[in-house]
């Protein structure tokens, strides 16, 4: 049963010196210090109980979030958690639409980052109450609940609240048997952890044999900043997981359209499944030309962890310009608008598999593609899998 009135937000600026160690690093963000403005909303229930949000955000870019959340905490303070609930899309379309601050959005950057660390911590809180945990939440949650919590204001054009509403019934076929399968053995994910761009070929090696030892099958390097070792670096880690693991390649932004798919054609020796975020995030038609150069070569085009909305997923879709989808729990406006994206996936027929490198973003996103495997796409083929 949902209860008590929103009696405090605070918010706290949490960071951790991974520059130092170059762990996190990649073509873009090389001295990465992982942070995040972490949300904790209280309640006036006898409970004692908390909701826990975060957004994850590199070093001094946190201070700036820490203030978007309190200039939109008053948003929800004082409201009860049961009116919330009972109009999610009522109050996610509130906060994305402050008269004053939607100006600097509108849905993305700053205020979307702060939008998505409350709305989190408001589904802590409602699936903490609810004695669930996020997923089961919603796996549990009838299809006409869950579609009331998104905002499908922009997306109509390519997927109609009817059509969502299909696939979440079609979704329950097996759904119990899914579940199952999901508490006996997990869900499938693959490492980063091995190959971040500032780590010697040293410690890659010796990352490497341990994920190896350690059962990993899956692999992500980090490339984009100098040819000659990212031919060295895939070539030692190719080498050492052998031909039939799974390689993925990351550039976090790093190229032009053109640069993009010659550097990567020099690397496709090294066989990888994909290559992420090769271009600008915000390069739609980059990206579709991008996949249609290296599809030839069976290389995919990955990308979403800085995808600023649903709308932008949208067009990457419409526009066939990736084949693997990678929502992220923080950049989207929390589970509402992934909820979005992950019905959208599937209605185009696209695998989702998340992006997690950040504080705190495996242990959310997993609730999400578990729900996605349960009740949405019913599939792991494709390697719809997530980061260590
Ligand atoms: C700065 C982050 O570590 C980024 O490199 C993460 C990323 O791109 C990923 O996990 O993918
Ligand atoms: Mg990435």
């Amino acid at each position: 049963m949902v209860r008590g009135r929103i009696s405090r937000l605070s918010v706290r600026d949490v960071r951790f010196p991974t520059s130092l160690g170059g762990h996190g690093s990649d073509a873009m963000h090389t001295d990465p210090d992982y942070s995040a403005a972490y949300v904790i909303i209280e309640t006036d229930a006898e409970d004692g109980l908390k909701g826990y949000g975060i957004t994850f955000t590199l070093g001094k870019g946190t201070e700036v979030v820490v203030c978007a959340v309190n200039a939109l905490a008053h948003h929800v303070l004082n409201k009860n958690l049961r009116d919330i609930v009972n109009d999610f899309r009522g109050i996610y379309r509130q906060l994305t639409s402050d008269g004053q601050l939607r100006w600097i959005g509108p849905e993305k950057g700053v205020v979307h980052l702060a939008t998505a660390a409350i709305l989190n911590a408001l589904w802590d809180l409602w699936a903490k109450q609810e004695g669930k945990p996020l997923w089961k939440l919603l796996v549990d949650m009838d299809p006409k609940t869950l579609l009331s919590c998104i905002d499908f204001r922009y997306i109509s054009d390519a997927l109609t609240e009817e059509e969502a509403y299909e696939i979440l019934q079609k979704g329950q076929a097996g759904n119990k048997e899914r579940e199952v399968q999901m508490l006996a053995h997990g869900y499938p994910a693959y490492t980063t952890s091995c190959a971040w761009l500032g780590y010697s070929d040293n410690t890659l090696k010796q990352l490497c044999s341990v994920a190896l030892r350690d059962g990993w099958t899956r692999f992500k390097v980090k490339v984009g900043a100098d040819l000659q070792d990212d031919i060295r670096r895939c070539r030692l880690i190719r080498d050492m997981i052998g031909p039939e693991k799974t390689l993925m390649m990351d550039a976090n932004q790093r190229w032009d359209v053109p640069e993009a798919v010659e550097w990567v054609s020099k690397l496709a020796e090294f066989k990888p499944l994909w290559i992420e975020e090769p271009t600008s995030p915000d390069d739609i038609l980059g990206h579709a030309a991008i996949s249609k150069a290296l599809a030839p070569l069976g290389i995919g085009v990955a990308t979403g962890e800085q995808c600023h909305n649903r709308v932008i997923f949208k067009q990457l879709l419409q526009a066939n310009a990736l084949q693997f989808l990678q929502i992220d729990s923080c950049r989207l406006g929390s589970v509402n608008e992934n909820l979005s994206v992950l019905l959208m996936a599937q209605k185009f027929g696209i695998p989702v598999c998340p992006h997690a490198g950040g504080v705190g973003l495996c242990e959310l996103v997993q609730h999400l593609i578990i729900f996605d495997y349960i009740s949405v796409s019913a599939s792991l083929t494709n390697s719809s899998c997530f980061q260590d």
